[in-house]
């Protein structure tokens, strides 16, 4: 096995939905079940916040929802937790800044898909030397979704890593909605990473569908 070719890593970016049993308002299952039926290209299992399960409960769902991927052909990344992602045989793992450090991530999973968030040209230089194979940089918008998530950063972020020679795959995160996911790809970013906007949408396959078009076009 090799690490992941950047082109096929681009693609998969596009729209890039994460969430967890704390985001849905029905069963995740079905949540993911429509968000793929609406074009999502690749999921992240994320179950953090209020009422997040831990245990068997989140081993439990975490099978269930990667059943569901491997169904659609829909590679399936964990967040955080890497000894469930090397158990799940998953396809990849995404880790921030306060996370376990990205070489050690990289050791551990072998060609396993790397995500790591990066806010400053230093820990992007260092995210890239450790072995990351895409960056998340946000939060672009103001989002409720994540307590502890950093200021704002804005679409110009991503147009600074760009214009400084980052060529790495980059997903945008952080309150994208189909309003304004055109203007983080504009500015560069390979696709773009949703929790709400799909999540709690009225008409999840709807939804899923129009972002999929802003970043088609
Ligand atoms: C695609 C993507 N980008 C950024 C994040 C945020 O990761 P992190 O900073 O580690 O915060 P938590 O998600 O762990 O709360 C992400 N999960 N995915
Ligand atoms: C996990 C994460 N990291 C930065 S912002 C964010 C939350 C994104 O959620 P939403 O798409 O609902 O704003
Ligand atoms: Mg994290």
């Amino acid at each position: 096995m090799s690490r992941i070719n950047t082109h096929r890593l681009r693609e998969m970016l596009k729209l890039y939905f994460i969430m967890g049993s704390p985001n849905c308002y029905k069963e995740p299952a079905e949540v993911l079940k429509e968000a793929i039926a609406g074009g999502i290209t690749l999921f992240q299992f994320r179950e953090k916040g209020n009422h997040a399960l831990t245990g068997v409960e989140k081993v439990t769902l975490a099978k269930e929802l990667q059943t569901i991927c491997k169904k659609h052909d829909i590679p399936f990344i964990v967040n955080d937790d890497i000894d469930l992602a090397i158990s799940l045989d998953a396809d990849g793992v995404h880790i921030g800044q306060e996370d376990e450090p990205v070489a050690k991530v990289r050791s551990r999973i072998g060609d396993k898909i790397l995500g790591v968030s990066v806010h400053t040209m230093e820990e992007a230089m260092s995210a890239l030397e450790a072995g990351a194979d895409y960056f998340g940089v946000g939060p672009i918008f103001p989002t409720k979704t994540k307590e502890d998530a950093k200021p704002v950063q804005g679409v110009q972020h991503i147009q600074h890593f760009r214009e400084k020679g980052i060529t790495i795959p980059i997903v945008g995160i952080g309150g994208i909605t189909v309003e304004n996911a055109m203007n983080v790809k504009e500015a560069g970013a390979d696709g773009v990473s949703v929790i709400t906007a799909i999540s709690k949408a009225s008409d999840i396959i709807k939804a899923a569908q129009s972002l999929r078009q802003q970043i088609e076009y």
